[in-house]
């Protein structure tokens, strides 16, 4: 591809993205995957220019732009080499004419800059909730090579026995099972579960089993975890994950959604742990989908208010006396994670927030923030809730 293909491709891609954004569709990161799925012409370097063309037009874009072309004139107001590609070439984007508009710079949308000003994130603490997120590895000790691992020439995370942080665009498929790719904060809110062998532990939200997996790791295999969700198509991808990593002692069980209690009768008031990663905006994570901040709307964030809830009250059904509750959400915003602790103790007397042993992060609340300015991670708020006895 010319440079001016390339960047006529990211104009296209960024429509899509923004299509995509306005109604629900899928993430920037699949709409890449799909579209040079069709493009065979296009070799390793083309597809690598290009994406890297459309992540910089969406980094730079905190307002959704109006079309794919207004946010790579953005871009090409700064950079002279991607202006010249706006050549009117066979492949390439027509010449800029002398009224067009670029899309404005900006790092969000203006009303989520005021609610996580609310919730005490500073401006820097803003910007960097958008920059590029390094690859970071769980090391999964049941299976793993560590001389093909050492190979892979990572740094240990501190903090983190088993997390490595590798060289970006590492190909790690060939040791599926044996490292499992997880953001740094994912590890070290895991470890808030405390996770110990033999204990029985629920994993009400768990999704593709992320977090269920690092448990198990952490308890040696020996134990017993039930891994609910009410996705199906998530929860499905847990066990080829789990036998491909070793682990026999995960439950899935898909729930039915507002009778998940029904469906766990046999686990109330009986967990050593339940951990709850709930559903959230992912504030925490727009380093890896930094077009999600254009699919937020106030609705939106009161609907994942409720679901927390929700969640929370399901899973405090199931805390043994003296047991743990653990509330995890990949987001900055208090409402999503200091205040809807606050409110569950306000009410669930009896209840206590536990102190903090992670290796990162800093009070937020009765909980624990980590974000990518500080720690170098994703965004996450944290609580560890103990049930009376
Ligand atoms: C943040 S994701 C979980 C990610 C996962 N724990 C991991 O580490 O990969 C939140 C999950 O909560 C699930 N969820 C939403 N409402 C739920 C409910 N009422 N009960 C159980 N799971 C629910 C969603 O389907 C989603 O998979």
């Amino acid at each position: 591809m010319t440079p001016a293909a390339r960047t006529q491709a990211a104009i296209e891609l960024l429509d899509e993205v923004i299509v995509a954004a306005r109604g629900g569709g899928a993430a920037a990161d699949t709409l890449v995957t799909r579209y040079f799925a069709t493009r065979r012409y296009a070799g390793s370097k083309d597809r690598r220019a290009v994406r890297e063309l459309v992540y910089a037009a969406i980094r730079r874009a905190g307002e959704m732009p109006a079309s794919g072309r207004s946010a790579m004139l953005a871009i090409a107001a700064d950079d002279g080499d991607v202006a010249a590609t706006f050549d009117g070439s066979t492949h390439g984007p027509a010449p800029i004419g002398p009224e067009e508009r670029a899309a404005s710079s900006g790092v969000m949308p203006e009303w989520l800059v005021h609610a996580l000003d609310r919730s005490g994130v500073s401006t820097d603490e803003q910007a960097a909730l958008i920059a590029r997120a390094p690859l970071d590895v769980r090391i999964n000790r049941l299976t793993a090579d560590v001389a093909a691992i050492d190979a892979l020439g990572g740094v240990p995370i501190p903090g983190l026995a088993d997390g490595l942080r590798l060289p970006s665009g590492t190909n790690v498929n060939a040791l599926a099972g044996q490292v499992e790719v997880q953001d740094a904060g994912s590890q070290i809110v895991s470890l808030a579960a405390r996770a110990q062998a033999g204990q029985a532990i629920v994993d009400l939200c768990a999704g593709g089993g992320g977090k269920t997996l690092a448990i198990a790791a952490a308890m040696g295999n020996h134990g017993h975890i039930l891994a609910t969700d009410v996705d199906r198509g998530r929860l499905s991808r847990l066990a080829p994950r789990a036998a491909n990593a070793g682990v026999t002692i995960i439950e899935p069980r898909l729930l039915d959604p507002k009778r998940e209690a029904d469906a766990l009768t046999d686990w109330r008031g009986s967990a050593d742990c339940v951990l709850i990663d709930a559903p959230c905006s992912g504030t925490g994570t727009w380093r890896r989908n930094p077009e999600a901040r254009w699919r937020l709307t106030p609705d939106r964030l009161g609907k994942f208010a409720a679901q927390q809830r929700h969640v929370l009250d399901v899973g405090a059904s199931l805390v043994r006396p003296g047991g743990a509750l653990v509330y995890i959400v990949c987001s900055l915003l208090d409402e999503e994670g200091a205040g809807q602790i606050d409110d569950f103790l306000t009410d669930y007397p009896g209840w206590l927030a536990d102190t903090s042993d992670l290796p990162a992060g800093r009070g937020r609340g009765r909980g624990t923030r980590l974000d990518p300015f500080h720690d170098g991670t994703d965004g996450f708020f944290v609580a560890r809730l103990i049930s009376p006895c």
